[in-house]
């Protein structure tokens, strides 16, 4: 079972925020200056990434206080009982195997006592020979063409993962078009189909449960475009298929359950994309390059699980997270992609930690009393210097960064790439070091200012620094080193959920506004005055009754 620590009870903890005061008072910038090997010191490579954390506000004492903290929350227990397929999604009675899904070692992972590896096994058979046929052209629409436009119809985890691969991973595009449809506003799909042709469109219906609102809606209208183009219900098993499980939901749909490709309970909708919810990603990359995103995901696995904390990437990520969150205040965490495929990367951790951790009960039921998930955002760079960077140089709040980038591009076109990663390298250099009130004095002198217009300009231009940052520099954005970053991420999620002591795989707090929908709908489906509401849930529907 998981442990059940309160972690601000601990002795680490009372030492760190001992600590935090002795660190407060060091500029970042000074902790350089006074250790020459402090790049070498917190940097950590693993296969093609370089995971550099020196530009941290830590120095060796945080990193072991950090360290004593997760082995008094029993972090390495909690790390075997996940792989161990115990049900650590206590509340929903499941276990958390996202894992077993690439485990490309083929070595026993046991759910219920089970060994889940032949099946597993068996849908990613399913996966590679339809992957195979589709993209061959063997496989054909119902007039006998070949299948050139591919619609992934989900939201939440069953959308996400696959946009933000597919895009990440666009270099390896095979002939497929991809298309995602996900939100329930009928622009979406009416946009989507507008330039489609029936004949040669597959929509996969992705969906764990079967039942999402958004989901069920868009497929049947996508159902209902393929009828009205003049298509048979006995043509829709040739443009359908359905990722899920629920075989009895996918069958009622009107989907052949030879066309679903199935997944299981112990896979949580935000760690889906590794499943049979992953379809979409190997018909657009090739199965084979799906398949190598399995494996770079497993290998940071295996890094996770068998590597001790002082070079644990995902648990020093995570660690120096908590850091920040429970000690700094920090309230948000940016994630700064500097290559424009990976611009979904960020939207996709928003689900993936904002779900996960973002829980206000521990797992004794009791109202928390501390901070627990951050908020998770971010945009490409060089994009976001030009929106939100200001804030982040220059606001009164601490935005921990983590900075991302390729060395090389799949794009190099002259000068652009390196113009990129100058950027790259001077950011985190900007936010750490800031510009004193000296330096900008200097520099308006320099440039021939008045005595009397530094005065009036100067503190403006004043840069405090000390802003810390994650920086990783991945040789190349690849199937494997993707999946490897991903599974970083899930895991540093993992190692902050288990420190702060809540249940980080369900996601209850997505009903109750589903609820409510499902109660406010039939009372848009007339013109009679609401009243059955709150003054300003009444006011909003009856002037939408109004103007409709
Ligand atoms: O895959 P499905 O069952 O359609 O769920 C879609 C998404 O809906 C949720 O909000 C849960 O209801 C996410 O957790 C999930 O990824």
């Amino acid at each position: 079972m998981l442990p059940n620590v309160n972690f601000t009870e601990t002795n680490a903890y009372k030492y760190l925020a001992d600590h935090y005061i002795d660190i407060t008072a060091t500029h970042l910038k000074d902790l350089f200056k006074s250790d020459n090997q402090r790049f070498e010191n917190f940097s950590i490579r693993f296969n093609d990434i370089l995971f550099d954390y020196s530009k941290n506000r830590i120095d060796e004492k945080t990193i072991a206080l950090l360290i004593q903290l997760a082995n008094e929350c029993s972090l390495k227990e909690a790390i075997e009982a996940m792989f161990a397929g115990e049900k650590i999604n206590v509340t929903e009675d499941r276990s958390v195997l996202h894992t077993a899904l690439r485990n490309v070692s083929n070595t026993p992972v046991y759910a219920d006592g089970k060994d889940v590896m032949p099946e597993v096994n068996a849908v990613l058979d399913h996966m590679k020979a339809f992957s195979e046929a589709v993209i061959s052209g063997e496989w054909k629409g119902y007039t006998g063409k070949e299948i050139t436009d591919v619609v992934n119809i989900g939201i939440g985890g069953s959308d996400l993962g696959p946009v933000m691969v597919t895009e990440a991973l666009k270099a390896y595009k095979t002939r497929l078009n991809a298309h995602f449809v996900s939100n329930v506003d009928g622009t979406h799909i009416v946009e989507t189909l507008k330039h489609l042709d029936p004949e040669t469109t597959l929509f996969l219906v992705a969906s764990k449960t079967f039942t999402t609102q958004e989901t069920m809606a868009n497929a049947h209208s996508a159902r209902d475009w393929f009828i009205a183009s003049g298509a048979k219900d006995a043509d829709v098993a040739k443009h359908f298929a359905a990722l899920s499980t629920n075989a009895k939901g996918v069958s009622a749909f009107g989907i052949d359950t030879a066309n679903m490709f199935e997944f299981w309970d112990w896979v949580g909708g935000r760690y889906s994309l590794w499943s049979a919810i992953g379809l979409s990603i190997s018909l657009n990359i090739g199965f084979d390059n799906f398949k190598q995103l399995l494996t770079g995901a497993h290998k940071m696995d295996e890094h996770f699980r068998t590597t001790p904390f002082e070079q644990n990437i995902p648990v020093i990520m995570g660690l120096i997270g908590v850091w920040y969150n429970n000690f700094f205040e920090a309230e948000t965490n940016v994630i700064l992609p500097y290559d424009q495929y990976m611009s979904r990367f960020a939207a996709y951790f928003q689900q993936g930690d904002m779900e996960s951790n973002g829980k206000s009960v521990d797992r004794n039921g009791n109202a928390i009393e501390y901070s627990t998930g951050p908020i998770i955002w971010g945009e490409p760079g060089t994009n976001g210097q030009h929106a939100f960077y200001q804030l982040i140089h220059q606001g009164t709040k601490m935005i921990p960064a983590d900075f991302i980038a390729p060395a090389i591009s799949h794009n190099p076109l002259g000068e652009h790439h390196k113009m990129l990663l100058s950027n790259f390298f001077a950011q985190t250099q900007a936010l750490m070091n800031g510009k004193t009130l000296e330096e900008v004095v200097a520099e308006l002198k320099a440039a021939g200012k008045t005595e009397e217009d530094i005065a009036k300009i100067a503190p403006f231009k004043v840069f405090e620094g000390n802003r810390p940052t994650n920086s990783f520099l991945i040789k190349e954005i690849t199937p494997e080193s993707l999946g490897s970053l991903i599974a970083a991420y899930e895991h540093k999620i993992f190692t902050q959920g288990i420190i702060w002591n809540i249940y980080s795989f369900d996601q209850w707090g997505v009903e109750l506004g589903k609820q409510l929908a499902g109660q406010i709908l039939p009372e848009l489906k007339n013109d009679d005055k609401i009243t059955s509401h709150d003054s300003s849930t009444n006011g909003l529907i009856n002037q939408w009754k109004e103007w409709k």
